[in-house]
């Protein structure tokens, strides 16, 4: 057996920082990546264009990055379960190794592999948790159970001590020409575009593919952005957040250099409000890894509601309402911005992202699976543990201890848009609307009709209350 170990990259786009992948080199010099297209995945109906646009470019840059530490990221299209030990048996490859994932498929098909593997007796690295700074196993409550509840959690979580980054991937040995020539016939390819894998995107990318893009885009928010972050981040005009999401979800950037980057940011900063602002970026950061432990230990978040309550809510069948909510037309201009903002750049900004959730849910009583698969097929940050979080938080279905949540648009508007600038940038035909009924939402039918804009489709209140008395019915006879 050779000293070759395969790197697997999955969501750890980078070779720096990867714990997974500084231990391969610790072990040997002779480090190659694979990256695999997996057709379970692709083939999907929730995939979102920009997602595969973004993915790809940083593939190609994390080709270039092992091109720099003298070896190569080699690609493979195809079920990871057979073209994975094939490739590291062809090689002859002492080791496979990856970091681990907290989803469904990915955990149902690395133990599929890891048996092949054994099978071949080629070796494989233990659960690893790269893309996270505590693991599920780690953070249990006293009784050694997961949480479900997210302070708590927060408490144990953020009194963990934290890692330091890994050592970035160097003076590797690439595979030699005979070798490449394996690869090849053991399925190796060039590097498809996204348009080769049928995914067209021409909206542009909220944030640059490749390392270097994400740890800059850190930098400047850690240098400024993150200590106004309590105050700025519910306002969507203002670029008040990292927008390091999708980054996040590829793991273009390491967790433990990200954490690093907040406590310098913690030292260089005097004001009380400062530390505030950073330690508030600091708990999103553990809702991520919240809702990746709530998706690993309760696999069944994928299929539907934690909540009994919702298990068989009578939601609504209105093909009519749920095209109006995708595609912007909604009459609630907070909603529709919001909406045309996710369908033009592929990102929504958080305090929307709640907005539109609970107008699907409470106000059209529309399924929240509809709109989580919705999300999936727009967002370039679209991550089954964050989104399905997201929803059943906003439908009431989770985990949450405060069951009832309801926005209402027009007074989250007056709050967080309160001159109408988030909604004049994405709902071209409200520009010239004056901003007094534009954030009551009180334009005459007149007007709305003279600018092309819609009347709005339900009555907030009817349907809030609609939602409430249902919600009671479905209480009496649940569990919850
Ligand atoms: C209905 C709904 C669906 C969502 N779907 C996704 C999704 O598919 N992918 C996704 O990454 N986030 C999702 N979120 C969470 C959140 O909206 C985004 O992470 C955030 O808007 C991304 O922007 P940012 O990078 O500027 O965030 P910042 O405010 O700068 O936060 C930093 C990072 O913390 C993490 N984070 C922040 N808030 C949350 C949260 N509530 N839950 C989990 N992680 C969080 C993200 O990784 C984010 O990049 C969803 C939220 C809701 C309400």
């Amino acid at each position: 057996m050779s000293d070759l170990i395969l790197f697997w990259h999955r969501r750890d786009l980078r070779i720096s920082d990867n714990t997974g992948l500084a231990a391969a080199r610790e072990q040997s010099p002779k480090v190659v990546g694979v990256f695999c297209l997996d057709p379970n995945i692709l083939e999907r109906d929730d995939v979102a264009p920009a997602r595969v646009t973004y993915m790809i470019g940083c593939l190609q840059i994390l080709q270039q990055r092992y091109a720099e530490a003298g070896s190569q990221l080699l690609i493979l299209h195809g079920d990871p379960i057979a073209a994975i030990p094939t490739l590291a048996a062809a090689l002859n490859a002492k080791a496979v190794f990856w970091n681990w994932d907290v989803e469904p498929y990915s955990q149902i098909r690395d133990r599929s592999i890891i048996d092949t593997l054994k099978e071949k007796g080629i070796e494989f690295l233990p659960p690893n948790w790269d893309q996270l700074l505590h693991s599920p196993e780690e953070i249990r409550t006293g009784g050694n159970s997961p949480y479900t509840v997210y302070t708590p959690f927060w408490k144990n979580w953020s009194s963990k001590p934290k890692a330091q980054p890994a050592e970035t991937l160097q003076n590797t040995e690439a595979l030699t020409k005979a070798e490449q020539e394996i690869a090849l016939q053991a399925g190796a390819i060039e590097l498809p575009s996204a348009k080769d894998l049928g995914f067209i995107w021409d909206g542009g990318l909220i944030i640059p593919p490749g390392e270097a893009a994400a740890q800059s885009r850190l930098e400047e928010f850690t240098n400024q952005a993150i200590i106004e972050y309590q105050e700025q981040r519910n306002f969507p005009a203002v670029d008040g957040t990292s927008q390091l999401s999708a980054a996040f979800k590829f793991g273009v950037i390491g967790i433990r250099t990200v954490w690093q980057a907040t406590m310098e940011a913690q030292e260089n900063s005097r004001s009380e409000e400062a530390q505030a602002s950073i330690r508030t970026w600091q708990q999103e950061l553990a809702w991520r890894e919240f809702y990746q432990h709530a998706m690993y230990n309760f696999p069944e978040l994928a299929e539907g509601a934690y909540r009994d309550t919702f298990k068989d809510f009578p939601w609504e069948t209105n093909e009519e309402n749920f095209q109006a909510w995708c595609e912007g037309r909604t009459g609630f201009p907070i909603v529709d911005a919001a909406m045309r903002q996710l369908n033009e750049i592929g990102w929504m900004h958080n305090r929307c992202r709640m907005i539109v959730a609970s107008f699907l849910t409470k106000d059209l009583l529309i399924n929240p699976q509809l709109g989580e698969k919705y999300f999936m097929q727009k967002l370039i940050d679209g991550d089954l543990s964050a989104n399905n979080g997201g929803w059943q938080w906003s439908a009431s279905s989770g985990m949450d201890p405060k069951p009832v949540r309801i926005f209402n648009p027009t007074s989250q508007t007056q709050k967080f848009d309160p001159e109408g600038e988030y909604i004049r940038q994405w709902v071209s035909e409200l520009r010239s609307v004056d901003t007094e009924y534009l954030v009551t939402n009180k334009i005459s039918p007149l007007e709305r009709h003279g600018i092309g804009y819609p009347e709005p489709i339900v009555d907030h209140k009817q349907q809030q209350q609609q939602f409430k008395q249902l919600y009671q019915q479905q209480k009496v006879v649940s569990r919850d």
